[in-house]
Order: structure tokens, then C-alpha cells, then sequence
């Protein structure tokens, strides 16, 4: 409930001294450890929160008759939970504790706990720092109730508990060393005995003890002496000192060890404190845990049974209120039909002890404040006179002849909730003023003990106040108790005692119906029998359990009550199962709701799977937004940069355009700023364009044509050389104007007209040489007579065609043995045919070139070559003519030739004789035998062929028709002798 609805709780447990409270209350805390969730960090708040147990047992318990281990203080713990229910810290509030214990025990009771775990557990060397022995007989404060040892106890054991624990509740040396100093001081106090002088004075003859206090708590000696047998008695204006009585010595001595055992036991609980805080101060849920004395009713009953027996009828009260009464008037509030039962109401008792200037505490108070001779017996009689008429309050003097036995002078008898008490007043006065004579106050500043000087503040002397008495100190921090356990949801242990023997497995029925009746539980079970179990308001009701019913989940707009309604219609409860009031839903079975928890639990997964499936979209979609957010962004910058860059571009290009116009505009005026750029744009373009015009050869004349504007703009030599060795690759070419450009050409050509190192290692004329002098011829022989002269002059001159150096002289010799019959066509070469004269010849394709290179050179040599024809058109027809008187030739050879003009080059270098070249205008005549001529018409007709008329006469059309080819390639000519 606390972690579902964040509200504050507290466990009350109740029950008389032995019940089992402190128990219940370690059980209670061990069930937090175990089930409640954890992390490592948060370990160390929970092992101090589970240790500070033993500590405070160790300083606040002491076994009495009822109990062995009996607490004789009340606590208050709230542990503060995180939200997820993890127990973070804690804190305690200590009530009363039972210091008159210190000084004195009843027969069969011991001291507190630590001192004989002290004796019993603690290191020799630790002993003999402290003075003391391990014996506690040796000790008046521990030996009173003459039960130093008591074998359900093992003092031993508790004190390792105890020293483990205090190591992990942050005590560090110093404050143990402290501890156990004023430990062993009161333990020393105890032994310090007064005699009584001449004068009845107290003195102290053994001054041993005084010393070891004197060490131990950090005083001078001589000063604590002088303080436990003087008192301080302030006059107006000086101090006077005077000497105490034995008695009044013992009393100052008894005393001074209560204080100083009660304040360290104020510091303890700080100390632990502020172990178990919590420094996240982020809102936390509490638990608290009251577990306080129980009820305790002794054959002698002194102050603390009063303050014990008020604190627990409080309790009870409290208990009354919120259970019985309230939830009695909360049926009756919400409308629920209910039969009123009754019950026993304490609060006339309360009323009784802490009614105001009526009550017993306040007469109490008002005894001690008195001026004049108070005691306990004068105030027993103020009791008499203030509250003796009522019910709940006897003296024997009040009491009739039946009672009066059992009361004695000096007691009262209180009839509480739980049973009857008699008290005896004696000491009463005392206790309740619980006074600490000042000159021992300025011992206890003093002292170098840190633990003393904090408890025991210089300031307090100054204030000449009068502190709030014990009662009444008791009473306001009850009431702050009980104002701090209202404010929280309640729940409560009732513990019962099962003997007073403190026996395993005995029931004592008596004993048991006896606090039954008086803890009221008959009272409550009719209560809850006839009421409901369980009741919550409708918002909270529906808020929890709104996701079992779809009308209400996830949200219901109508009224809570309409929507609870709603839902347990659905869930299906019967109508003998619960009750509407005003403003809650009661649930009269347990089953019913744990039924109902049980659907909550299940539905609660479905819940969570879809909570976080709810989330985890929504951190996906958040983290897509991011990312779409962030793309959309870095897309605009890109965007905005490309625009940028292209506006940019833009303004250039048109800055750039509008320069050129204006640059174009001004360009034939003088150079200035208008047209500067544009004239080196101009310039710039012509050179760049330059490299790809420059002479290809010596013959070639063209040169770019500057723009108009640069005629007048000389170039720089530096910029022409760049531009002539890109387009020349000669690198050593000094660039000047176009002659000398073609100059240049020409030096490196001729350069290139060197003597070559050929295989033999000799070195001969270079090809290109040999290529520059039969260039030579064919210009002499045919520039500006035959068409096609100067397109053929930059056809370099094959030398894969044959010419005379190629002919090997073996190879002449083996043709010229051969007979071959001219005037008939000699060889006719196709592909066909040649392929199977060279196969019927076993000669090579170049074996056959020479072949027929060297028939024509025989022919042309050795009968009588008259001269050589051809047209002065661009036709590839040449007439060879031969003697007519030489009878062995038929008639002049008529052939046709791709490379004109290298067939008849080659041809007049063959025959060293120039003279024999005729370029004819018009047609070529030639004779087909002696005294027969033929003539070749160049027409320019539609059909390309050659044909052959009656009377012999051959007619070239535009494009040959059959290829007579000569010299060259096997597959570029035949011969073709006409007949
Ligand atoms: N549930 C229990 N089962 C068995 N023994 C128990 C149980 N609870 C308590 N006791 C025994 O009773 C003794 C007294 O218990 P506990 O100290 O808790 O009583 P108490 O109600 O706190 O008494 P007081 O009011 O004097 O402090 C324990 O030491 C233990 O021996």
C-alpha cells in the first residue's frame, strides 16, 4: 500500500512486558531485508538499519523479572523507503529511558546489557585501560539484583554482535574509546564509597575509584572529589560551597552516573542517526515501527511502571480511537447499515495521569516546584485531595476495609486498562526533578571526554532555567509521538504472553484471556466480523483497479463512485460481498479482494507491456523527429551552401559576360580597362587555338589568322615558344613568326635526313633521305603539270613498296635466268592467282614484287623504253611505251596505279633518266603493236568504268573500274598488258 499509494505507515505493536515486542519488531525488520529489493549501494542502509538493533538492545535493555531482555526505553523507528520500496534510511526516536536502573536493580533484574557484555566480552588489554576486572560482583551497579550471570543470556556472544555492529554504524576509535570510558566511569562511580566525618560530613577515604573517573572521563581528580562531597550554593552576588551529607553525597554520586548514562544514551541514538540518514533528499515513504515497554506490573511498581503504564494506556487509547471508534463512526458516516458495539474507552484513565493542572503528572509537577518541604508523602496527599474521587485512582485511605489491606501508606493504586497497579510514591519527587547538582554539572562541561562534551553543553549552566520536569517531558514527547502516528496509516501486532515463566510452549489460559479482554481484541474481532475487511475510497479503489474493466480503463469521467460501481459490476462481485457508503467502497471478505488483487496482478503485465511499448514508440518517434529535424536542417545548409555556390557561379558568369560585351564593345579601342580582359581573352584563345594550326610540314604555309585586335599586340617570344613546342614537340624550336616557324620545320627536318645505322653496322643513307630525293623527282617531274600533285606531296612514300635498293642482286640473278615472255600478259594477279604462283614459285610475297620489279626493270632497260605517259588529271594511268622497233615487244604497256606519282618516281630512278616523263594534256595514245595506235579518252561521264571501243579506243570513266595496279602491293596491282 505504501508503494502503490505513497502514504506513510507505522506497525504499532502492543502487548505487556515479555509479550514479544522487540521481537516482533526484529522480525519485521529482517522481513524488510529480505523481501524488499536492493541494490549493492543501498546494502550499508540496511545492514545499519538491521544493526542498530543490537546496539540499542545492548545500551536500552536489561533483563528484569518479566522479560530477560527486557527494553527499558521506548523507540520509534521510521524506515524511509524509495519508491521503489527500497529501504534507503532510517530514523529513531528514543522515549524514556530507564536510567534509575543504573544506580539500582531489583532482586533478580540486571544492569543494562553493555556492561556486563563489557565485563564478559571485552579484551584484557581494553579491561586494563579501563580499570576494571572481568568479575560484575566487584561492581555495587551491577550487583544489586544478584543475577550477574544469567544463563539465557550470553553476554559473550552479544558483545562481538555488538562490536561487529558498531563498526558498520560508523563509530570509528575515538567514539569507542569515549564509549567505553564513561561505561567504565559509571562502573567506577558505583564503587566510590562515602564515610562520614566528625562533623557528618561525606568523605571519600579511597580515593582509587575517583581516580580512574577522573582519567577516564577527563577531569581533575581533586575537582570531582570535591563536586560528588560539596554543593554550590549560589547566593545573590558569591558563591558559597558547603559540605554534602553522606547522603546526599550518595544521592549526587547515584546521580551524576544516571545522567551521564542517560545523556550518552541520548548521543547513541544521534550517532546512529546520523549513520542510518538518507542524504538523497528526494520524498520518501515511511514505515514506522513503535516498539515500546510493554505494560509491567512488579510486586513494587516506582515511577517508571507510572511512565511505562501511562505511555502504553496512551498507546492503547490511540489504538481505541483509530479502530474501534473510528471505524465504528466511519460506518456510520458512509451510511453503511451498522449494529454499534461497545467497548472500553481508557480515556478517562489518560485523562486521569495527563489532564491538565488536573492530572497526575501536573500534581506531580506542581509538588516538586513547590517552595517548602514537598515529598512523596505530601504528594500523595495533593493526589488524595485533587483526584481522589475518581473511579480509577484508590489510596488506603480512600479504599474501603476490603482494599485497604493491599495498599500501603506511601502507594496509590491506578485501575488501567490492562489491570490494577499500585505505586509506591517513594522517590517519585526525586525522579520526576531528576536533578543534577550544578557544581557535578561543572565537573561533567569540563570533562575532555568528546563524548561528555557534547552531551553536557557549557550553555546549560548559563540557563538558569528550570528544566521541564521527567513527567512532564514524557508526556509532550508522547503527545508528539502520538501526533506523528496519526498522520500515518496504522497497523498493529498485538502480542500476547502465553505464561510468566518465561517457559517454550506454555499457555497459560488465564494469563491469556486476562490480556485478551483487556487489549480489547473481543472487542475488535466483533468489530471486524460484522464489518468489512477492507475499505478504500472510491478514487483510490478505481485508480488501482480501473484496468480490469474497459469503461474504466484508462479513464473514467463520471464520478469515482458511478466508476467503481461500473467496474465491480464487471468484475462480477456478488452483493453480500461489499457495501457502498458516501465516499468508499467496503469489501466485506478478504477473499474478495485478494481475488481482485490477484486480476490486478495479471492485468498489471499486460499494462506494462503496453505502457512500454507505448513508450518506447513514443522515444523512437521522438528520436526520429530529432533525426527528420536535424536531416531537414543539414539539408537546408547543403541546400542553402549549393545555392550559394551557384549564385555565386551565376554572378560570375554574368559578371564574366557582361565583361566580354563590354570588352567586345571597346575592342578596337586603345587598350584600357574595358577591354583588357577581353583582349587577353582574345589573345588567350587565339594562342591556345594556335597549337593546333601551326605548319605541319616545311610545305605548308597556312598560318592562323590573328583577330583584328592583335595584329598590333605583339606576342611575347616566351609565349610563341610555348605554344610551337606543344604543337612541334621540338623542344629546341625558337618560335618566331610564321617563315621562321616553317624554317625551323625545315632545319629539323633535314636534321632527321642523316645517315642511319643499319644492321650491317654501317651507316647508310637514311629512308628519309632517300625519301626527300625521290621527293625530289616527283616535284620535278610533276609539280604544276598533273592534278593531284600537291595533295600527294604529303603522302610519305611507302617503303614497304618496292624500289631498286630492296633488290636483292642473288634474287636478280635466279630471275634473270628465268625465260619470260613479254608482250603477253605475264603474271595476272588476283588474290586467287597469286596465291598459286606463289605457290608454284615456292617464293615470298616480297620474292614476288621483286619478281615483277625486276621483269619491268628488265623490260624497261633492256627494250628500248621509249618514255613513260600519263594525263595531267588526277587518273592513276600511265603508259609505259617501248621501242617499236624492237620486234620482240607487242605494244606499250598500259597501267593503272593508285600511287601515280611514286610509281613514275621510282620507275625514272630506276632508269636514271628523267627526260622520259610526259604529262599530257587530253588523252593518252599509245601503241598496241608496230604501226597500231590506241588512245585513252579521260571522260567525265555517269559510269565509272573503262571500256574498250571497235576501234580500240579506251574510255576511262571518273572512277576505274578494273585496278591495274602496279609495283607495289600484291594486292594493290596487276599488270595488264593489252593485246
Ligand atoms: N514469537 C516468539 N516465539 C517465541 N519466543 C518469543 C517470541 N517472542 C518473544 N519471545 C521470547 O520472549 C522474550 C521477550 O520478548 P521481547 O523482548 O520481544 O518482549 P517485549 O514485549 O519486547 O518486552 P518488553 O516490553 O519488556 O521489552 C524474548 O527474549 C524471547 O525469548
Amino acid at each position: 500500500m505504501m508503494c502503490s499509494e505513497l502514504t506513510n505507515h507505522f506497525i504499532l505493536i502492543s502487548g505487556e512486558s515479555g509479550a514479544g515486542k522487540t521481537e516482533a519488531s526484529k522480525k519485521i525488520l529482517q522481513y524488510f531485508a529480505v523481501t524488499c529489493p536492493m541494490t549493492e549501494s543501498l546494502q550499508i542502509a540496511r545492514d545499519r538499519l538491521l544493526l542498530s538493533n543490537p546496539v540499542l538492545e545492548a545500551f536500552g535493555n536489561a533483563k528484569t523479572l518479566r522479560n530477560d531482555n527486557s527494553s527499558r526505553f521506548g523507540k520509534y523507528m521510521d524506515i524511509q523507503f524509495d519508491y521503489k520500496g527500497i529501504p534507503v534510511g532510517g530514523h529513531i526516536i528514543s522515549y524514556l529511558i530507564e536510567k534509575s536502573r543504573v544506580v539500582y536493580q531489583n532482586q533478580g533484574e540486571r544492569n543494562f546489557h553493555i556492561f556486563y557484555q563489557l565485563l564478559e566480552g571485552g579484551e584484557e588489554e581494553l579491561l586494563a585501560y579501563l580499570g576494571l576486572e572481568r568479575d560484575p560482583q566487584l561492581y555495587k551497579y551491577l550487583s544489586q539484583g544478584h543475577c550477574a550471570k544469567e544463563s539465557s543470556i550470553n553476554d559473550k556472544n552479544d558483545w562481538k554482535t555488538v562490536s561487529s555492529a558498531f563498526s558498520v554504524i560508523d563509530f570509528t576509535e575515538d567514539d569507542l574509546e569515549n564509549l567505553f570510558g564513561i561505561l567504565a566511569s559509571v562502573l567506577h562511580l558505583g564503587n566510590v564509597c562515602f564515610e562520614e566525618n566528625h562533623q557528618g560530613c561525606a568523605t571519600i577515604p579511597d580515593t582509587h575509584e575517583i581516580k580512574w573517573i577522573a582519567k577516564l572521563l577527563g577531569v581533575h581528580p581533586s575537582i570531582l572529589l570535591e563536586a560528588l562531597t560539596h554543593r554550590k550554593i549560589e547566593a545573590k552576588t558569591e558563591e558559597v560551597i558547603c559540605p554534602l551529607t553522606l547522603e546526599l553525597s550518595v544521592y549526587a554520586r547515584d546521580a551524576m552516573a544516571k545522567a551521564i548514562y542517560g545523556r550518552t544514551f541520548t548521543w547513541l541514538v544521534n550517532k546512529i542517526n546520523s549513520s542510518l540518514v538518507n542524504k538523497d533528499f528526494t520524498k520518501k515513504t515511511v514505515i514506522g515501527l513503535l516498539d515500546i515497554y510493554g505494560f509491567e506490573v512488579f510486586d513494587k511498581n516506582g515511577f517508571e511502571q507510572f511512565c511505562i503504564n501511562y505511555c502504553n494506556e496512551k498507546l492503547q487509547q490511540l489504538l481505541i480511537e483509530r479502530t474501534l471508534k473510528a471505524e465504528q463512526a466511519e460506518y456510520e458516516m458512509e451510511g453503511i447499515e451498522w449494529e454499534p458495539i461497545q467497548y472500553f474507552n481508557n480515556k478517562i484513565i489518560c485523562d486521569l495521569v495527563d489532564e491538565r493542572h488536573k492530572g497526575i503528572i501536573s500534581i506531580l509537577d506542581e509538588e516538586c516546584i513547590r517552595p517548602g518541604p514537598a515529598t512523596d508523602l505530601s504528594f500523595l496527599e495533593k493526589l488524595e485531595e485533587k483526584v481522589g474521587q475518581h473511579a480509577h485512582f484508590q489510596t488506603r485511605k480512600l479504599a474501603g476495609p476490603k482494599g485497604r489491606k493491599r495498599i500501603g501508606w506511601m502507594e496509590f493504586r491506578l485501575s488501567h486498562y490492562a489491570g490494577e497497579v499500585t505505586y509506591c510514591t517513594k522517590g517519585f519527587l526525586e525522579k520526576n526533578n531528576d536533578l543534577l547538582y550544578r557544581h557535578l554539572k561543572e565537573v561533567l562541561c569540563s570533562s575532555k571526554n568528546r563524548i561528555l562534551k557534547e552531551c553536557f553543553l557549557v550553555a546549560e549552566l548559563e540557563n538558569r532555567r528550570r528544566p521541564p520536569t521527567v513527567g512532564t517531558q514524557f508526556k509532550n514527547s508522547l503527545s508528539s509521538l502520538l501526533e506523528i502516528l496519526i498522520s500515518k496509516e496504522p497497523s498493529y501486532i498485538r502480542c500476547i504472553k502465553p505464561n510468566e515463566r518465561k517457559e517454550p510452549s506454555k499457555f497459560d489460559d488465564l494469563l491469556i484471556r486476562h490480556q485478551i479482554k483487556y487489549l480489547g481484541l473481543m472487542e475488535h474481532l466483533r468489530v471486524r466480523r460484522a464489518g468489512f475487511a477492507h475499505r478504500r475510497k472510491y478514487e483510490h479503489f478505481l485508480q488501482r483497479y480501473k484496468s480490469l474493466c474497459p469503461d474504466t480503463w484508462p479513464h473514467w469521467h463520471g464520478p469515482p463512485a458511478e466508476g467503481v460501481e461500473r467496474l465491480i459490476q464487471y468484475i462480477g462481485y456478488t452483493p453480500e460481498e461489499y457495501k457502498l457508503g458516501r465516499t468508499k467502497i467496503f469489501i466485506r471478505f478478504p477473499r474478495t479482494l485478494f481475488a481482485t488483487e490477484d486480476a490486478f496482478e495479471f492485468s498489471k503485465h499486460q499494462l506494462v507491456a503496453r505502457i512500454q511499448a507505448t513508450y518506447k514508440a513514443c522515444l523512437e518517434r521522438r528520436a526520429y523527429v530529432r533525426k527528420r529535424h536535424a536531416a531537414i536542417t543539414l539539408e537546408a545548409h547543403w541546400r542553402g551552401a549549393l545555392a550559394r555556390k551557384l549564385a555565386k557561379r551565376r554572378k560570375w558568369a554574368v559578371w564574366t559576360v557582361r565583361k566580354f560585351i563590354k570588352g567586345f564593345i571597346n575592342r578596337n579601342k586603345p587598350l584600357c580597362p574595358d577591354n583588357e580582359e577581353f583582349i587577353v581573352f582574345v589573345r588567350k584563345n587565339y594562342i591556345l587555338n594556335l597549337r593546333y594550326h601551326v605548319p605541319k610540314n616545311v610545305l605548308d604555309k597556312s598560318w592562323l589568322r590573328p583577330p583584328g585586335i592583335l595584329e598590333n599586340v605583339r606576342m611575347t617570344r616566351r609565349l610563341l615558344l610555348q605554344v610551337t613546342r606543344a604543337a612541334t614537340g621540338l623542344s629546341w624550336c625558337i618560335f618566331v613568326p610564321p617563315p621562321l616557324a616553317r624554317k625551323a620545320l625545315a632545319k629539323h627536318f633535314f636534321a632527321r635526313l642523316s645517315y642511319e645505322k643499319c644492321r650491317s653496322s654501317q651507316f647508310v643513307l637514311s629512308s628519309q633521305w632517300r625519301l626527300m630525293q625521290q621527293k625530289v623527282v616527283t616535284s620535278e617531274l610533276f609539280r604544276g603539270k598533273k592534278e593531284g600533285y600537291a595533295e600527294a606531296l604529303n603522302q610519305p612514300f611507302a617503303n614497304s613498296r618496292i624500289d631498286e635498293g630492296d633488290i636483292n642482286p642473288k634474287v636478280l640473278q635466279l630471275i634473270s635466268s628465268e625465260k619470260i615472255q613479254y608482250g603477253v600478259p605475264v603474271i595476272k594477279y588476283d588474290r586467287k592467282g597469286f596465291r598459286a604462283r606463289e605457290r608454284q614459285f615456292l617464293l615470298t610475297q616480297k620474292a614476288a614484287y621483286v619478281v615483277e620489279l625486276a621483269k619491268i626493270k628488265q623490260k624497261i632497260a633492256y627494250s628500248a623504253l621509249k618514255g613513260v605517259s600519263t594525263s595531267s588529271l588526277s587518273d592513276g594511268i600511265l603508259v609505259i611505251h617501248v621501242s617499236p622497233e624492237d620486234s620482240k615487244q607487242k605494244g606499250d604497256a598500259v597501267l593503272q596505279c593508285e600511287h601515280i606519282f611514286e610509281a613514275i618516281t621510282k620507275l625514272v630512278m630506276l632508269v636514271k633518266r628523267g627526260n622520259i616523263v610526259n604529262v599530257v594534256q587530253g588523252s593518252l595514245r599509245f601503241c598496241i603493236s608496230p604501226g597500231k595506235e590506241g588512245t585513252i579518252v579521260f571522260d567525265t561521264g555517269p559510269e565509272e568504268q573503262i571500256y574498250k571501243d571497235k576501234n580500240g579506243q579506251l574510255t576511262v570513266g571518273e572512277v576505274e573500274i578494273f585496278k591495274y595496279y602496279f609495283g607495289f602491293k600484291a594486292s594493290e596491282f596487276s599488270v595488264y598488258v593489252l593485246s
